[in-house]
Formats: structure tokens, C-alpha cells, sequence
């Protein structure tokens, strides 16, 4: 998408060679800064620190990082640790473990002194077709709102309500929920966006704001918890959110908070999609709540905050008493029964065992 007019994916080899650039996302949406990633220590550490973060791009970083470890040692020894040293980053996204599964894969049939540059041409087409990907899921998703928008007056947008950031930033570009979304919004269609700031980091009021501002789309920043009392007054047509990992059976595992507001959709009659591509999804599993490991992450998150000071100042403040612990749990899970449907690149699929087996061509594993 574009920042300022300028067309930006989030993540790109740097033009000398030396590296790969991504967007910083810590520092948005009060400063646009560009980083290099040199080492696969480099790559690592922006996905547990979150310069990078969003299950496609959280996979896409991985496999940078497998080619910028192959450039510093090909070896079968390194290989492994490599491996091992960028799963251990985050523990909820598939795509991570996915891309890392695809590279390493790949390259242990590689002589090592083709690693390298096996392992980079694999990292860009893996960027390449998180892209086209996520363009699918707009196209199928944009039916989806076209359908809506036919039943409203003349004029009247079309209220999305949307949770943490599933947009071009959370992948290498077009976004999972977002995608569905710029391409209504380009086609003509009036949408509104209601974007839940979401706690602890904000990546709402932060990133998707941002996101949407840049690119036109009128919005709203709304607390957490408004999403139920919005719906109870007719003021949101469809949900869209993303997902960092959806088990076999349509469990979606998604930013903390995506139950509940799953659940206020569901008492008011509220489509609640969830839009994800195919690597996001995890055969191996059919009970999202019981099987998908949650992160947990530092408490710092929930205590404290970070904003500009109309200064002009970037600060992080405490917002608890010192002496009060506080838990910060980085995702829950939504039972697939209170899913309406999955948004992927293959198209609408039912979130069912049998739709998902059926939309991207697997035989049904035995629960
Ligand atoms: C398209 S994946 C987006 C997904 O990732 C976010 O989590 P995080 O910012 O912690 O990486 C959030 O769950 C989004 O829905």
C-alpha cells in the first residue's frame, strides 16, 4: 500500500544487498522509520519485539531471517539453529513455523554453497505471494460487502468493525481483513471502518487508524469495549477480523479480546467473518481453546502506555499503581460456531472440517 503517496510493502531486500529493510512498527503512527535487518539475530529479535508483527508477516520475517543466517554460515548445524533460534521468537502465529518448515525443507536438499541465495529467492516468492494472497482474500471478501452495501440506502457506507491490525502492516502488503476493505473502498463503495483501539499495545488505534488514514478510508478509533453497544444499535453491518492460527475444524485463534467480540455478534445477529490465508491455517489441530498456545507476553504492556505528548514527544507512561501485578495475555480463541465464515484466497469457506477440508483440497483428517 502507500505511505504519503509512496507504494511500501513491510518487508524488502535492501537495495545494496546488504540486508532487509522493514518497517518499524513500534514507532507508528508517530514516526515512519525504516530498519535493517542484517542477521538472522537481527530478524529474530524484530518479531519477539514486535517491529514486525501479524502471522503473514511474522512468517515472511522468518524466512529472511533463514537467508540472512545462510549468508553468515550455510552449514547443516546452523541451519537447525537458525531454525530453532526464530521459532522460539513467537509461540500463537502458524505462518512463522509454516515458513520456517517450507525454508528449511527446501534448503536441506540445497549443496550449502547454494543456501543462500536459494533461501533468499525463497524468502522474496514467499513475500511474493503473501501479496497476491491477500489480494484473493480481498477479492472474495469485497463480495461480501458489495452484498451488504445493496441493501442500504442510496449513499449510506457500509459499517465494518474490525479488531486489532489485520491490515497491509500485519503482512507483506493488501492485509487479511483489510484487503476486503481497500478494495470496496477503491471500487466506489462507501465503507466505514470501527476500529477497536485493542489493548494492551494498541495495535488498532496505532497501526490500523494509521493504516486506513493514509489510504482514505473513513474510521473511527473506539475503545474495546463499545463493539457490543455498537452492534445493539444497528451500527455495524459485518465484522472482519484476522487470525494468527485457525485449527482444521474453524476455531479462529486471534488478538485477545476477538471472543468477545465474537460473542457480541453472534447475541445480535452481527456477521462476524474472519479472513486468513491458507497458511494460517493449522491441520494438525481441531480444539482451538484446548490446543493453541496462547502467548503470554510482558506485563510492562498492560502498566504502562505509549503515546506523542502534543509536544511532539514520543514517552511511555505508567497507568497502574506499582504495587498491582498485572496478566497480559496475547490471544484468545473463537469457536468456530460462532464464526459466519472464513474469507480466504481459495474463496468463502464455511468454517467447518469439512468446508475447510473442501476449500483447499484435503481429505478430511480424522478428528
Ligand atoms: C493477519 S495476522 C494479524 C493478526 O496478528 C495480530 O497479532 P500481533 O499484532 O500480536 O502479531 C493480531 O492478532 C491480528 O489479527
Amino acid at each position: 500500500m502507500k505511505i504519503d503517496g509512496t507504494p511500501y510493502r513491510t518487508i524488502w531486500p535492501a537495495a545494496d544487498g546488504q540486508g532487509v529493510e522493514i518497517i518499524d512498527q513500534r514507532l507508528l503512527p508517530h514516526a515512519l522509520q525504516i530498519i535493517t535487518l542484517h542477521t538472522v539475530d537481527d530478524a529474530a529479535v524484530a518479531i519477539r519485539d514486535m517491529a514486525v508483527r501479524g502471522a503473514p508477516l511474522i512468517g515472511a520475517t522468518a524466512a529472511y531471517g533463514m537467508a540472512l543466517a545462510m549468508r553468515a554460515d550455510a552449514g547443516d548445524r546452523h541451519l537447525g539453529e537458525a531454525y530453532q533460534h526464530l521459532l522460539a521468537t513467537r509461540p500463537t502465529a502458524i505462518n512463522l513455523r509454516w515458513a520456517l518448515d517450507r525454508v528449511r525443507t527446501h534448503l536441506a536438499d540445497e549443496a550449502p554453497t547454494m543456501r543462500e541465495e536459494a533461501a533468499f529467492a525463497l524468502a522474496a516468492q514467499i513475500a511474493d505471494e503473501d501479496v497476491e494472497t491477500n489480494r484473493l482474500i480481498g477479492v472474495h471478501g469485497l463480495t461480501l460487502i458489495e452484498q451488504i452495501a445493496k441493501s442500504k440506502p442510496e449513499g449510506q457506507p457500509v459499517n465494518i468493525l474490525t479488531h486489532c491490525n489485520a491490515g497491509w502492516l500485519a503482512t507483506v502488503d493488501w492485509g487479511t481483513a483489510t484487503s476486503p476493505i481497500y478494495q470496496a473502498h477503491e471500487r466506489g463503495i462507501p465503507v466505514h471502518v470501527w476500529v477497536d483501539e485493542t489493548r494492551p499495545r494498541n495495535q488498532g488505534a496505532a497501526l490500523t487508524a494509521w493504516e486506513l488514514g493514509q489510504h482514505g478510508v473513513p474510521h473511527a478509533v473506539i475503545p474495546d469495549n463499545a463493539g457490543g453497544h455498537l452492534m445493539q444499535h444497528g451500527a455495524v453491518d459485518l465484522c472482519i477480523v484476522g487470525t494468527d492460527r485457525t485449527t482444521a475444524a474453524g476455531d479462529v485463534c486471534n488478538k485477545i479480546g476477538t471472543y468477545l467480540k465474537a460473542l457480541a455478534a453472534y447475541d445480535n445477529g452481527v456477521p462476524f467473518y474472519v479472513a486468513l490465508p491458507g497458511s494460517t491455517i493449522d491441520w494438525t489441530l481441531h480444539n482451538g481453546v484446548a490446543d493453541i498456545p496462547i502467548e503470554q507476553r510482558d506485563a510492562r504492556e498492560v502498566t504502562h502506555i505509549t503515546g506523542r505528548t502534543d509536544a511532539g514527544a514520543v514517552e511511555t507512561v505508567r497507568i497502574t499503581p506499582e504495587t498491582s501485578p498485572a496478566v497480559n495475555y496475547g490471544f484468545d480463541v473463537t469457536p468456530a460456531r460462532l464464526v459466519t465464515a472464513l474469507i480466504t484466497e481459495r474463496g468463502i469457506c464455511p468454517a467447518t472440517q469439512q468446508g475447510l477440508a473442501s476449500c483447499f483440497g484435503r481429505a478430511q483428517a480424522a478428528e
